[in-house]
């Protein structure tokens, strides 16, 4: 798929911005707190309806917007035709626009435009916390499979339900029937959940370790291994699933009432990466946790189009110049011809001049773009 324009309006630090005629590679530079990644996250936030650095989404609105509201907007070129897609962001929630139709719903927004993201932060999905690592699974798999958001949704709403009533249970006895409803709504949702989890990590790997193994010249075999709060590891039959959950729950239903908290489900799950057999977030380098990070974001690339029959489009946040020239190419390669890309940097130093000849470059300057033909 192709963004072949973009317009922004009281986005953070752009009060009214619009560029045309995108190219392949889009090359976005300026000093620091200029704008740059600003304009990639309106395009993640326009992909996924989240932005990728804060939960907060009054954050993305312009201090002194008028209205109260940021507007982004974009037209796609996707196989099946071009459509306009729209997003408003005020304090009153979120709307979005499908060539100018609203959305009832934002989990059918979602993979209308598909982005992969690989910025600084990215190094966390290896060495952070589990929960950065289920942040990783929900977005991604959710921008292809919008049944997943769905599942998601639900089992946040039970989750929040029976966590409260867990905490009222511990100094009462009544009550304990409706635990067992939500038990089994929990059940139903997030056995759904872990299965889609488990499938997606499995195609993830076929990719993931290809690309490592070409990144480290055959030296590294990467690994990624599902961490199931019930049941094993492999396990992906449904009906399983569903006993092995139901069964812990009922193991520890004693132990959650004390605690006042529910302790199994996908909420809890994890996501671990090894290295030629040992734990990447324990026993990694800084380069080798940089190099997973990177092999994971490019095998999304190849997911993506797996699963919906078209590219993404990669934004490389602040990233390229951080990697050595071989690295570099590696990332290059992947999507030259293939993938439209947009790339942040400060400068050109560091970038590998000859692999972006053709970009089109943009210079960010306190929320406003010019651009020019790039020679390089
Ligand atoms: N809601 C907002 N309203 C107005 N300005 C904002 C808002 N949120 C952030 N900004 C401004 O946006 C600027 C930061 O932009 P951005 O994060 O895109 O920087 P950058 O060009 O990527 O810089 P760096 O190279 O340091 O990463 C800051 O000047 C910040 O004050």
């Amino acid at each position: 798929m192709f963004v072949k324009s973009i317009a922004l309006q009281h986005y953070r630090n752009y009060e009214g911005l619009r560029l045309e005629n995108l190219g392949d590679v889009n090359l976005i530079l300026g000093q620091n707190a200029q704008g740059k990644t600003n304009l990639v996250e309106a395009l993640y936030v326009l992909a996924m309806t989240k932005s990728h650095r804060t939960s907060k989404d009054r954050e993305l609105i312009a201090f002194d917007a008028p209205d109260g509201a940021a507007h982004i907007s974009a037209d796609v070129t996707r196989k099946y035709g071009d459509v306009h897609l729209e997003m408003t962001l005020s304090a009153h929630g979120k709307k979005a626009k499908i060539n100018g139709l609203e959305q009832r719903r934002l989990s059918e927004f979602v993979g209308s435009l598909n982005v992969v993201m690989f910025a600084p932060e990215d190094l966390e999905i290896v060495k952070g916390t589990p929960g950065v690592r289920r942040r990783f699974l929900d977005m991604e798999i959710g921008q292809v499979q919008p049944s997943y958001l769905y599942h998601l949704q639900q089992y946040q709403k039970v989750l929040l339900q029976r966590s409260n009533l867990l905490k009222q249970l511990w100094n009462r006895d009544s009550g304990r029937e409706m635990l067992d409803i939500w038990d089994e709504q929990l059940a139903a949702h997030g056995v759904k959940i872990v299965r889609k989890r488990k499938e997606f990590i499995k195609k993830l790997q076929v990719w993931a370790e290809s690309i490592h193994r070409g990144i480290t010249n055959g030296g590294e075999a990467l690994e990624l291994l599902y961490v199931p709060s019930f049941g094993s590891r492999e396990e992906e039959d449904e009906a399983v699933l569903l006993d092995n959950f139901m069964l812990k729950l009922s193991q520890t239903r004693e132990q959650e009432i004390r605690r006042g908290m529910t302790l199994t489900g996908p909420h809890r799950d994890d996501l671990s990466f090894f290295i030629n057999g040992r734990e990447a977030s324990v026993y990694g380098s800084q380069g080798q946790q940089r190099t997973t990070a990177l092999s994971l974001k490019l095998a999304e690339i190849e997911l993506i189009h797996g699963e919906i029959g078209e590219y993404p489009v990669l934004l490389l946040d602040d990233v390229l110049s951080e990697l050595d020239p071989y690295r570099q190419s590696q990332l290059i390669e992947t999507f030259q011809s293939k993938v439209q890309t947009f790339i942040t940097a400060t400068g050109v130093e560091g970038l590998h001049a000859d692999k972006l000849k053709g970009a089109v470059l943009y210079r960010v300057r306190g929320g406003a773009i010019e651009s020019e033909a790039s020679g390089r």
